[in-house]
């Protein structure tokens, strides 16, 4: 029961998130990214899109991330995304590789159509810098931030927005994909903590009354100061978690579904109970990007 309202999400999205774990070889990350992305298509024929980690194709490491960069469009990693996408007639949203433009390395989050087409690019907006007792790790060092927010029409879905990992901490970038674009969905590659991810997720969705849809390298205990947790997880517009995966490597599926989008505005009308006489609705100046 849609109630008249134009749905923001055209039909059911069957997504799979795929948790692998990067090792140092970016042709063994490839070779691996397109068996557990042929293996979700075989499990899940109609699956629409898939869905990759943060720096699926390298370490986390701020020491490496000029050495693993890659250009966009022309670097291997897109344009074995690109092929992979066609060739399994899937969206991919490409979690994140280190992106070479020019002197500059990015955090970038790649996204092809069925096609194989490039739809969405996002430059990581806020770097993840942490100083903990046993050391420091701070993506500033050696990365460049992106400066607007991503906004990633589906074809025949809808719209998502599209931010990367400690991006989540900021609410902006959900509130205006949410209230500018419509977007029912908002996507993160992340490589989240044991404490952070679940938490955030289900606020970013709860806030908006939207899909959050997070995508984890699986828990690498050995790969430096900074482990992601795995726990990969889709969270409803009601913020309740309706799929996780563990810390190792696997494939999540989940549907998101229309309609529980208008369950949850229907009951409780946040969107229309905003007061923009109070405070300001930071989405109306936001930067958005177009490429
Ligand atoms: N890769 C990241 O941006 C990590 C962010 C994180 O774990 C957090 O707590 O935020």
């Amino acid at each position: 029961m849609t109630h008249g309202r134009v749905p923001l999400l055209a039909k059911k999205l069957k997504i799979a998130l795929l948790q692998v774990a990067p090792g140092t070889s970016v042709s063994a990350n490839l070779t691996k990214v397109e068996e557990y992305a042929t293996n979700a298509k075989n499990i899940y024929p109609d699956v629409d899109l898939l869905m990759l980690p943060e720096f699926f194709n390298s370490p986390y490491d701020v020491a490496k991330f000029r050495e693993y960069a890659e250009p966009i469009p022309n670097g291997k990693t897109t344009k074995f995304l690109s092929l992979l996408a066609r060739s399994l007639s899937v969206i991919i949203v490409g979690g994140s590789i280190p992106e070479l433009d020019g002197e500059k390395v990015y955090n970038t989050s790649v996204t092809f159509n069925v096609k194989g087409e490039l739809i969405g690019k996002h430059r990581k907006v806020h770097l993840f810098d942490l100083d903990s007792p046993k050391g420091a790790f701070r993506e500033s060092d050696s990365l460049f931030p992106g400066d607007k927010a991503t906004n990633i029409a589906l074809p025949s879905f809808g719209q998502i927005g599209l931010a990367i990992c400690y991006d989540i901490k900021f609410p902006e970038l959900a509130a205006i994909a949410a209230r500018k674009h419509n977007a029912f969905a908002m996507f993160y590659p992340g490589s989240f903590n044991a404490t952070s991810g679940q938490l955030l997720g289900r606020s970013r969705a709860i806030d908006n009354q939207i899909f959050t849809v997070l995508c984890s390298p699986a828990r690498n205990p050995d790969s430096g100061l900074y482990p992601a947790y795995g726990h990969s997880l889709v969270v409803d517009p009601f913020g309740k978690i309706i799929a996780e995966a563990g810390e190792g490597e696997q494939t999540v599926f989940c549907e998101l579904d229309p309609e529980v989008i208008h369950m949850a505005r229907e009951s409780i009308p946040v969107s229309l109970q905003r007061r923009f006489d109070v405070y300001d609705d930071i989405s109306v100046n936001a930067k958005i990007n177009e490429d």
